[in-house]
């Protein structure tokens, strides 16, 4: 249904349903935006700086960012969550804004967090909203101390869009500089002047540039690390997978150095695995944001009347036995190694999709090249570096987990979860910590690149 409707119609379901809170966020959030000619902008952008090609330019952020993840599971291992979270974010930032986050505590970082989770609990909030529109004409005629939540929501609104414009011309004001670091941020304000008079220069605003590289950078954080999390919990209670992954890094890599992204063909099982992650614990439980439909439609007889909301259900699809079956059990092979995350989700057949984690449709995930590389080298490191197993009771018992305990929300993250990282021989943690050394030469002192590392 979703490749019948969403992928093969999708002019006319690439909409979004006209939510309270994006009126009170002005239509800033691409991801919520419907599909008028600033999406169309917004679109091109992304697709300009993260297509396939565009992509491999990010490689030495991913790169540093997943071995220094590897040594802080090594000195602190109880902490993984933060430190995934960490090193997904510090690649979203460098991306977006050339700069690297150490700290996920730090004042930036708490202030992101913060306007974000207001943002999704302010469109829960809402959703009474959402589904009575008619409601909204009374709201104006209140008091707002009768009804705060519209101020509220127009606060974080503010608080956003001021970070988002500061971290946007600060990128601006670094890329003037001699040896500056290039940034999605900076290339947006490039591309505005270079189409200063036409239509889309007149549309892309600093306020829309602003949001453009601010989503990019939160789209390619929570997901990546979400997936991740869920990626180490399969592993966990899946052994004979890891086992065989283990078996495939270290026929191809050997034990005297950690996997780099010119393993990526040669090493199938792990790739797999990846895929397998993306659809054994999909972080877009729901497709993340519906999709709403332009015009009336008939589906299979059905009316789909226009403006009709259009939920993915990615969690039924994805563990849909017909497709996959035993679908609760994690098992990689089952995907098609040859081909890449993006060839698999534009598939003619849907039967030859790996999963429908990153939407579909023109509204599909422009960061799906990304976040592809990401997941590899994540992967590959972890599993050459450490065993991951079950923690233990007090009693040398192994802790049991449910595999399918998901925190609630738009982008679902296993819920924490014990587990324990062994290093799989001194030599691993040597090679490990001798090439985080290494990687540690391009940083200065505040931990933030000396010079431009991307090509
Ligand atoms: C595992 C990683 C990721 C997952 C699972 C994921 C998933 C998704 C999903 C489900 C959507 C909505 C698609 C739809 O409406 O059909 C989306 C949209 C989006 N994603 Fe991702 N994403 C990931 C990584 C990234 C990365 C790395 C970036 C940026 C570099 C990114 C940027 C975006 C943007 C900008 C949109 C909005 C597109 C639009 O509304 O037109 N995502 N993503």
């Amino acid at each position: 249904m979703i490749k019948k409707m969403v992928d093969k119609k999708s002019g006319n379901y690439s909409d979004r349903p006209k939510l309270y809170m994006q009126d009170i966020w002005e239509g800033s959030r691409i991801i919520m935006r419907g599909y008028d000619s600033l999406w169309k902008v917004e679109r091109k952008l992304y697709h300009q700086f993260l297509n396939i090609n565009k992509a491999g330019r990010y490689i030495p952020y991913q790169d540093l960012e997943t071995k220094q993840l590897i040594v802080d599971l090594l000195e602190n291992p109880a902490n993984f969550e933060d430190l995934i979270t960490r090193s997904t974010l510090s690649i979203a930032t460098s991306m977006a804004y050339g700069f690297r986050v150490l700290d996920t505590k730090s004042e930036v970082m708490q202030e992101l967090f913060k306007n974000t989770h207001g943002f999704f609990v302010m469109v829960n909030s809402s959703k009474l909203l959402d589904w009575y529109p008619q409601l909204r004409p009374l709201l104006r005629l209140m008091p707002s101390w009768l009804y705060p939540m519209a101020r509220e929501a127009k606060q974080i609104f503010y608080r956003e869009k001021t970070q988002f414009r500061q971290l946007y011309e600060d990128a601006k004001c670094a890329s003037q500089m001699d040896n500056s670091l290039p940034s999605f941020a900076a290339d947006i304000s490039r591309a505005k002047e270079t189409w200063k008079g036409t239509e889309n220069g007149s549309l892309l605003t600093d306020h829309a540039g602003s949001y453009i590289a601010g989503i990019a950078m939160e789209g390619a954080a929570d997901t990546t690390s979400n997936t991740l999390a869920g990626l180490i919990k399969a592993m966990m209670l899946f052994p004979n997978v890891q086992q065989k992954c283990q078996e495939e890094l270290d026929a191809v890599v050997g034990g005297g150095r950690l996997p780099t992204i010119n393993d990526f063909e040669s090493l199938p099982y792990i790739r797999q695995t990846t895929k397998e992650a993306l659809r054994w614990l999909p972080t877009a439980i729901s497709g993340a944001i519906p999709h709403a439909a332009l015009s009336e439609d008939i589906v299979d007889g059905y009316r789909i009347p226009s403006g009709a909301t259009v939920v993915m259900a990615v969690w039924s699809v994805n563990n849909d036995s017909s497709l996959f079956p035993n679908p609760r059990k994690f098992d990689p092979s089952r995907h098609d190694p040859n081909l890449s995350f993006s060839e698999a989700a534009a598939a003619p057949d849907f039967r030859d999709r790996d999963n429908w984690t990153f939407g579909a449709g023109r509204r599909i995930c422009p960061g799906i090249h990304i976040a592809e590389r990401t997941l590899f080298l994540a992967a590959a490191r972890l599993l050459w570096t450490f065993e991951i197993r079950k923690a233990k009771d007090a009693y040398g018992r192994d802790i049991d987990v449910d595999m399918d305990e998901v925190t609630q929300s738009i982008a679902a993250r296993p819920l924490p979860f014990p587990c324990n990282f062994v290093p799989r021989s001194d030599k691993h943690v040597r090679v490990a910590q001798k090439e985080w050394a290494e990687a540690r030469q391009l940083l200065d002192e505040h931990g933030n690149y000396k010079h431009n590392v991307l090509q």
